[in-house]
């Protein structure tokens, strides 16, 4: 009984686990973490990553991602302030150790947007996640949905559903991911998700209570 006491103690100090999404571009990650986001206020904290792509029409600087140069990415990294960082697309992306804390700091559950490279990054540190893999239902239907989002330029497209055709690989590696979630209804997939990260959000909801 005390055994079990304590590890909820010492659960409940260590705060709750970070989120990692990660899927294919396209696969609809933000989608849903806009829905967590928007049902769940004050419950969960985007981890905003560094790039060095160009901010698209209604994104900001600060919320969506910290928009830098890659000079300015490289000398951050070189200076030890990122848990990792990739190549994407061309592109550098990152996560920086501020990022993290700043969400950790207020309680809330850590959600990191991150690629496969990413994934394997996270794993070599001490962050503990849980580890969900978005999958759209099809490589055609992913195609379809990076068209019509329109943010993309011919060249990068054809370079992320290179990249999706190797993440839908490694998502089926034994132990890489805690659950995939095949994002073909939005809602489904939404409950899908709820259910994963239940615990978690109790958590959250039961110490905020208790404050
Ligand atoms: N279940 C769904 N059914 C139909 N369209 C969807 C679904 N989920 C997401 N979409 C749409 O597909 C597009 C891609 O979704 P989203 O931008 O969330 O993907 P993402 O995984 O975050 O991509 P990236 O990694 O490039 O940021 C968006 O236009 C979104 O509205
Ligand atoms: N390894 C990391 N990957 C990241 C990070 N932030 C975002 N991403 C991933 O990049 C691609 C493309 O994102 P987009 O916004 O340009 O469409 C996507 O798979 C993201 O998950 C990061 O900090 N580290």
């Amino acid at each position: 009984m005390y055994v079990r006491y304590f590890s909820r103690l010492l659960s409940a100090m260590a705060g709750p686990r970070p989120v990692v999404l990660s899927g294919p571009s396209g696969a609809g990650k933000s989608t849903l973490l806009k829905k967590l986001m928007e049902e769940y206020n004050g419950v969960f904290g985007f981890s905003v990553s560094h790039t060095t792509r160009q901010p698209r029409p209604g994104e900001e600087n600060g919320k969506d991602y910290h928009y830098v140069t890659r000079e300015a990415m490289q000398m951050a990294i070189d200076n030890g302030e990122f848990i990792e960082s990739a190549v994407f697309s061309g592109n550098m992306y990152g996560t920086s150790k501020a990022a993290v804390q700043d969400v950790q700091a207020k309680n809330l559950i850590c959600i990191l947007d991150i690629d496969m490279q990413g994934v394997r990054n996270i794993k070599a540190t001490d962050l503990n996640p849980i580890y969900v893999s978005i999958q759209a239902p099809s490589m055609e239907i992913l195609e379809k949905r990076l068209r019509d989002r329109k943010t993309e330029s011919e060249e990068s497209l054809e370079k992320r559903l290179h990249a999706a055709f190797v993440d839908i690989g490694f998502s089926k590696e034994e132990g890489l991911f805690d659950v995939v979630i095949v994002n073909d209804i939005l809602e489904v997939a939404y409950e899908k998700l709820k259910v994963v990260l239940l615990e978690e959000i109790n958590q959250v909801k039961k110490t905020s209570m208790s404050l």
